[in-house]
């Protein structure tokens, strides 16, 4: 049973949650579940898709009323395991195809959070990173919207560099934009041993956007052993954060969302 405080806004992510419908009828899902906010993995298969394709998932989240307030930008292949194309030699010219059409959608959706996933190793390329960030970035800061920098988990994503809130600090001071940020996805900061109340208290002032899933099993609040009440209880009151928190766990059949009326 998960107390949630006044103040504490969530949107659904629809790349993991309501995952046994089509894509198109997951904002609807959302909206009938009582969320007014949803957020995206790229959904499409490459980083331009067709005008078709874009219109039809701007329909889809216009018909459902509810509002896209964080979109990833092209990872490139997710489900083969791949975690973003930021500092990847061979992704890069994707990703700054993507840039247009990811920063595109976003400014007709009213979307202000982009989340650049660093990619996975070998041969990963920091300077490129921090070019292709800077990029991202201008081009975000266009439609008013912050780039997000998010660290993952080691034990799921082995190859990924960035794996620690102090990581992805550096590499957003060494960005240097204004509109650059830290994503703060608490499910894989807590896997990798971080205090996430700590980091709450201390550092809520730097972050884009919040993630959440329960430690362990990436399921809803309540199934793990995070203290999500008191994590929710710090959120609520530091100074620094009056985002949306993203519900980014994977949850099979009724009832994904009782925690919140608990
Ligand atoms: O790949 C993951 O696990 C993510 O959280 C992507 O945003």
């Amino acid at each position: 049973m998960t107390r949630v405080p006044e103040g504490l806004t969530f949107d659904v992510n629809l790349s993991i949650l309501f995952t046994g419908l089509p894509l198109l009828e997951r904002p609807a899902a959302a909206a009938k579940a009582g969320f007014d906010a949803v957020e995206l993995w790229w959904p499409f298969g490459g980083p331009d898709p067709s005008g078709a394709e874009l219109a039809a998932l701007r329909q889809a989240v216009e018909d459902a009323g509810v509002r896209l307030v964080g979109l990833n930008f092209d990872a490139g292949d997710m489900a083969a395991g791949e975690r973003g194309l930021l500092a990847r030699p061979d992704g890069s010219a994707r990703f700054q195809v993507n840039i247009d059409a990811a920063v595109r959608l976003a400014g007709e959706l009213g979307c202000t959070v982009l989340n650049a996933l660093y990619g996975n190793g070998p041969g990963t390329d920091r300077d490129l990173a921090v070019v292709n960030l800077r990029r991202a970035a201008d081009a975000a800061a266009g439609i008013g919207a912050t780039v997000v920098v998010e660290a993952l988990n080691s034990h799921e994503n082995p190859r990924y560099p960035i794996t620690s809130s102090q990581a992805a600090f550096e590499l957003i001071e060494q960005v240097d934009r204004a509109n650059v940020a830290f994503l703060a996805d608490l499910y894989h900061l807590h896997r990798m041993g971080e205090d996430v109340l700590a980091l709450i208290d201390r550092h809520a002032d730097r972050f884009g956007h919040v993630q959440i899933a329960d430690d362990p099993g990436r399921g809803a609040p309540g199934s793990g052993r995070m203290p999500y009440g008191e994590i929710f209880a710090r959120l609520a009151a530091a100074a620094g954060y009056r985002g949306h928190v993203g519900l980014e766990y994977r949850h099979e059949g009724p009832g994904a969302f009782d925690w919140r009326r608990a």
